[in-house]
């Protein structure tokens, strides 16, 4: 560590204690100077090559001459993980957290980041150095285009500002380099050496890709280590884990299955806490558990993701079969990686996933801090496909990354709304302006022969989207420019998509009575819910039976109807377990689901007030309360008034005592089950103030 200044060692010594040396990578990145000079950076080494520290170091530095930093990362799962390593900084005076007003550190996700360059400019231009975490996600069409827009953004309110891109290895560097008016440091060094390979099932004299993946895991259990799986879809997750977990029961000691068991029964204390009995997925999932198999998908629980990464990584689970969301960013000992499906679920239906994501999947095999090595395999069918596959995956290279922006339509109406809400562009060619600086437009310009015809399709773009914007009353050509309206404001302050904001405003116009059943179904077809999904292939019928008790007729019954169908439940007091035998659903996603729909009443509300419309804001504000707590009418004012009393209880105490709780003491208030002295105490209080 001799290169590094005294200060930053001092704290990189204390926090990573296991960090004895750099590795060559880091070495690279170190001796090219980044500490010293003030040039931008794109850091490319490879997968488990240590690139947060890397980071760190850098922000450290900002820091330690007085500024602030910002490490901006994908995903909320990586900003939580980041959030909790960075925190034992603060043992050194450096304040850590999630904003730049309030922290030196601050860990932001790309949405938030973007918030902060379109109306927070004083506090961004305190801001002295931008580390963009898995940089690589600029070619992603939802999160590329945020990222991409909010650089440019930020590099034109802070000039000063210095970015650090933190980046697996791209095909097209040079682009990036250009665009970012960066220094470009690529190393190969992978401090876990990775064998990559692909196995043919006719080898192995099976037809069952499973019996593969089995293989591998009695391997990684030989080895004394464990086994991540990759499939295409949630379904698939589960009769893996169920597959493997059916094989490995004859294979563990009893110390082992007692160890498996503790883990099973920690999952299913999840839904128990909530309030609902373990859904039959739970139950599955318990059930391989037991046999130290698991399945890690979005439709579980947050808290037993976590309990999963966290047990794995204790070496109490021999295998995860997961989708391939969990490919970036965790830090999982997985010494081997089996990718049993090299095609994902498409709109288009499977298609083969690109290189770079068999990259990201193989990488997560073979981390330093918990192997000396690591080994990806790839699952084939025959030896014919085995050939292709490692053709493509192995030997081939990864797809150039560029700019989704222009074809993702909503991020281009929001980046025009962003443009014009914060006073930066106020006329057609500011806006082209604007366009020209992002990586779309520099790719674009870049190729000289293209450069015309894409000054001219970028017009024409624009030109559309100024029509599509205009007309929908989101902005308003005025004699001094482009001005958003007050529904445009409103959009521009929030994270929804244009989409979202122009259905709801279309479907409050026509408004001429106020039915939540309706609204939650109006709600559950904008792309900013997060749907609840429907399992397997069982009848779908129940769903549009509900619905139609409801007045809502749908001709094709897919997620956003089991969304809504299953929030209508949420909102009357079913459980989680009630909503997933009844309807077929991966209803542990209720929860998130209808937090998110209680903000999207929310915005409802704020959309009939910009429109000068109040008739239905009580309705609506009751509304969100419903979805929020998961209740009836009649118990909000006890949910909200009591904390930690939970729906649950709260419909018990009503049940009991009626809807009046003041003539009761609070020994009598005990009698129901759950409700301790503490909690007694407080609803005395409130029914005695309420
Ligand atoms: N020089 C080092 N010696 C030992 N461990 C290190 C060293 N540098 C980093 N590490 C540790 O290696 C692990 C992987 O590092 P990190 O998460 O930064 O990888 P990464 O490059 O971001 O990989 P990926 O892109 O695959 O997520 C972390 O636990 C990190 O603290």
């Amino acid at each position: 560590m001799e290169n590094i200044p005294e200060n930053i060692k001092t704290i990189i010594n204390s926090c990573y204690p296991y960090i004895k040396e750099f590795n060559p990578a880091q070495k690279a990145v170190i001796d090219s100077g980044y500490l010293e000079n003030n040039k931008n950076c794109v850091i490319a080494i490879p997968t488990a090559s240590g690139k947060t520290v890397l980071g760190v170091m850098v922000a450290l530095k900002a820091i330690l001459d007085g500024g602030k930093a910002i490490y901006a990362a994908p995903l909320l799962s990586i900003q939580n993980e980041k959030v909790k390593e960075f925190k034992k900084f603060e043992e050194f005076g450096i304040k850590v957290g999630k904003h730049p007003s309030s922290s030196d550190l601050s860990i932001m996700v790309f949405e938030s980041f973007d918030v902060l360059t379109r109306f927070s400019w004083d506090v961004l231009r305190e801001v002295d150095t931008l580390i963009i975490d898995e940089f690589h996600m600029i070619g992603e069409f939802s999160r590329g285009p945020t990222i991409e827009c909010a650089i440019t953004r930020a590099k034109i309110i802070n000039p000063n500002l210095r970015i650090i891109a933190l980046s697996a290895t791209l095909e097209n560097m040079g682009e990036i380099k250009n665009w970012l008016d960066a220094t470009v440091v690529e190393h190969d060094y992978r401090p876990v050496p990775l064998n990559k390979d692909v196995l043919d099932s006719e080898m192995f004299n099976t037809k069952n890709k499973n019996d593969v993946v089995v293989k591998v895991l009695e391997k990684a259990i030989a080895d004394d280590s464990q086994a991540l799986s990759f499939v295409s879809t949630r379904r698939f997750t589960e009769s893996l884990a169920s597959y493997v977990a059916g094989k490995l029961k004859k294979k563990t000691t009893i110390e082992q299955k007692k160890g498996f068991k503790e883990v099973a029964e920690k999952l299913l204390a999840v839904p128990e806490k909530k309030g609902s009995r373990p859904t039959s997925t739970c139950l599955k999932l318990a059930e391989s558990c037991e046999n130290g198999s698991v399945f890690h998908h979005a439709g579980l629980f947050s808290e037993q993701k976590e309990i999963i990464e966290e047990e794995f990584r204790n070496g109490n689970i021999l295998m995860i079969a997961a989708t391939p969301s969990l490919m970036y960013g965790v830090n999982l000992p997985s010494k081997y990686v089996v990718i049993r499906d090299y095609t994902r679920w498409t709109q288009q239906g499977p298609q083969a996933i690109p290189v770079f994501d068999y990259e990201q999947m193989s990488g997560r095999a073979g981390r330093p801090q918990y192997d000396d090595k690591g080994y990806s395999y790839l699952v084939a069918k025959s030896m014919e496909e085995s050939i292709t596959l490692e053709e493509r995956y192995i030997n081939g290279s990864v797809e150039p990354t560029n700019s989704k922006l222009i074809e993702n339509k909503d991020a281009v109406f929001k980046q025009i709304i962003a443009q014009v809400a914060s006073t930066l562009s106020q006329s057609p060619e500011e806006l082209q302006d604007f366009f020209n600086k992002t990586f779309y437009g520099y790719q674009m310009t870049a190729n000289s022969s293209m450069s015309f015809f894409a000054e001219e399709s970028l017009k024409f773009e624009i030109q559309n989207a100024l029509e599509f914007l205009i007309q929908n009353q989101i902005l308003q050509a005025t004699p001094s420019g482009l001005k958003t309206t007050a529904f445009g404001n409103l959009i521009a302050k929030s994270n929804y998509s244009v989409e979202t904001a122009v259905k709801i405003k279309e479907y409050v116009n026509n408004l001429e009575s106020f039915n939540p059943e309706e609204l939650i179904y109006q709600l559950a077809q904008t792309p900013d819910l997060p749907l609840i999904s429907f399992k397997g292939r069982k009848s779908k019928d129940p769903v549009r039976e509900k619905l139609s008790n409801y007045g809502l007729f749908a001709i094709d019954i897919a997620n956003p109807e089991a969304t809504a169908v299953s929030l209508i439940e949420w909102i009357n007091e079913r459980t989680e377990y009630q909503i997933e035998n009844a309807y077929h659903v991966y209803s542990s996603s209720t929860r998130r689901s209808a937090y998110e729909a209680s903000l999207l009443v929310r915005f409802t509300k704020n959309t009939l007030e910009v429109l000068g419309k109040y008739n239905y804001s009580k309705d609506l504000d009751y509304l969100s309360a419903r979805l929020y707590y998961g209740v009836k009418e009649d118990i909000i004012p006890l949910v909200i008034g009591v904390k930690r009393l939970g729906r649950r209880r709260a419909r018990a105490l009503v049940d009991v005592f009626g809807d009046d709780l003041r003539p009761f003491s609070e020994k009598e208030l005990q009698k129901v089950e759950g409700i301790g002295p503490k909690l007694a105490k407080s609803i005395k209080n409130f029914a005695d103030n309420y």
